[in-house]
C-alpha cells in the first residue's frame, strides 16, 4: 500500500506503508544509529516524534523478548529505506511490520531517506504526516503549520504510581520523566534499592522516602513544559547526591538558573564524542535531544561545564560547584550505543558513599 510523508514546507515523500494504517503527524527526526532500532523505538525520549532511520536496512534481526527501553512505545511513526522481512536472529520473535502493527505505530518505507534527512539537516527539524494517499496535501501542510507541538509528553509517559524495584545498597529515588529501563538497570546492577517516582513528585515527597541518591532520568518534549519537576530540582539540592541524564540535565540546569533552547536538529545516534573537559578524555556517546543548555547561561550560576560536544561545541555535562551534583546530556547507560561512560554510575555511587561518610561524620561531631 502506497503511503505518503508530507512536511510542512510543502515536500512530500510517496512510498509504501508497513506497520499500522494509522495516519499520525508528528515532528520528524533522524537518528545516525546503525543498529539498536528496537532501543530507538522504545526510548520514550522520541514520544510523539517520527522517527527516521538514516541507517538504510531496519530490521533485519527481528524484535526481541530483551532490548525494549520501555514496553510502551510512544513514537508517532518510523520511517526507514527498506524494512527487513525476514529476520535473521536467534533471539527474534517477531518482524519489525509484525511488532509495529501490534503497537499501532504506522511505518513508511522506499523513500530516499538520505534526502529527508538533508532537509531535516538544513532548515531544522520539521512537523510531517504520515498518510495515505487520497489526502488533500494543502489542507494537510496548513494544519501542520497551524498545529503547536504537544507540551504533555512527559506526563503521557512518565509512571502514575511510586513502585519500588528492592535492593541491598543505596537508597535511589529515580524520577521518571520517561525513563529509559537502561537506568533503572545500572542502579540495579549496583545493587541499588530503587524507588521509581512520577514525575510531578515534590520536594518533601522525595525527601521523605529518605533517599541516599536521587537520579533524574530522560524524557520526552522541552525541559520547560516540566515546571513542577524545576521547583522539585530546587527543593533537594545541597540534600541529597543528584545526577542527571539528559531531560534530567536540562531540568537541573534550568533548576540551577542556566537556560536551555531548540537546536536546529539535534543529536540522535550512537557515535557522539563528547571531551571531558578536565581530563581531555573523548567518549563516544549514545544520544537522543532536541533542546540543549545554552553555553552563553551557565556564567550566571553555580554550575561548571565539565563536558562538551566535539561536533558542535554545546554543553555536555555540567557539575554543581556547591553541591553534590552533576549531570550529562548522553546516555551512559547507551542501550542502543557504546559504553565508555557507563562509568558515570560509578561515579554517582562514590558521591552518595562520600556525601553518607560526611553526614554521619557531621553527626558525630555534633
Ligand atoms: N533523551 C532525552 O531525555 C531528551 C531530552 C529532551 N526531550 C530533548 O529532546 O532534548
Amino acid at each position: 500500500m502506497k503511503r505518503q510523508l508530507i512536511l510542512e514546507d510543502g515536500t512530500v515523500f510517496v512510498g509504501q506503508g508497513f506497520g499500522s494504517d494509522q495516519e499520525t503527524i508528528g515532528e520528524v527526526v533522524f537518528s545516525t544509529g546503525m543498529t539498536g532500532y528496537q532501543e530507538i523505538i522504545s526510548d520514550p525520549s522520541y514520544c510523539g516524534q517520527i522517527v527516521t532511520l538514516t541507517y538504510p536496512l531496519i530490521g533485519n534481526y527481528g524484535i526481541n523478548r530483551d532490548d525494549f527501553e520501555t514496553i510502551a512505545p510512544a513514537i508517532n511513526g518510523l520511517i526507514v529505506k527498506e524494512a527487513a522481512t525476514t529476520p535473521s536472529n536467534w533471539r527474534s520473535l517477531q518482524t519489525l511490520d509484525e511488532f509495529l502493527k501490534e503497537k499501532n505505530i504506522p511505518g513508511l518505507q522506499g523513500i530516499d531517506t538520505r534526502k529527508l534527512t538533508r532537509i531535516i539537516r538544513k532548515y531544522g527539524t520539521l512537523k510531517g504526516a504520515l498518510c495515505g494517499m487520497g489526502v488533500n496535501v494543502n489542507d494537510i501542510i496548513s494544519k501542520l503549520k497551524s498545529e503547536p507541538l504537544p507540551t504533555n509528553q512527559v506526563e503521557r509517559v512518565s509512571t502514575k504510581t511510586a513502585y519500588p524495584s528492592p535492593g541491598r545498597g543505596y537508597r535511589v529515588v529515580l524520577v521518571d520523566f520517561g525513563m529509559k529501563h537502561g537506568i533503572l538497570r545500572e542502579l540495579i546492577k549496583r545493587d541499588c534499592d530503587v524507588v521509581v517516582v512520577p514525575y510531578n513528585i515534590t520536594a518533601e515527597e522525595v525527601l521523605r522516602l529518605q533517599p541516599d541518591g536521587i537520579m533524574l532520568s530522560n524524557g520526552p518534549g522541552d525541559p520547560k513544559n516540566v515546571p513542577q519537576a524545576i521547583e522539585m530540582i530546587k527543593g533537594v539540592l545541597g540534600k541529597v547526591p543528584i545526577f542527571g541524564i539528559c531531560l534530567g540535565h536540562q531540568l537541573f540546569a534550568l533548576a540551577c538558573g542556566a537556560n536551555t533552547i531548540k537546536m536546529k536538529f539535534g543529536h540522535r545516534g550512537s557515535n557522539h564524542p563528547v571531551k571531558n573537559l578536565e581530563t581531555g578524555a573523548v567518549d563516544i556517546t549514545s544520544q537522543n535531544h532536541g533542546y540543549t543548555v545554552e553555553m552563553e547561561s551557565i556564567a550566571n550560576t553555580r554550575l561548571k561545564v565539565t563536558h562538551v560536544a566535539l561536533n558542535d561545541g554545546t554543553v555536555e555535562g555540567l557539575e554543581h560547584l556547591d553541591h553534590p551534583a552533576f549531570t550529562v546530556q548522553y546516555h551512559p547507560e547507551a542501550s542502543p550505543g557504546p559504553e565508555d561512560s557507563n562509568h558515570l554510575f560509578d561515579k554517582f555511587m562514590n558521591l552518595i558513599k562520600t556525601h553518607k561518610k560526611e553526614g554521619e561524620a557531621v553527626c558525630q561531631n555534633a
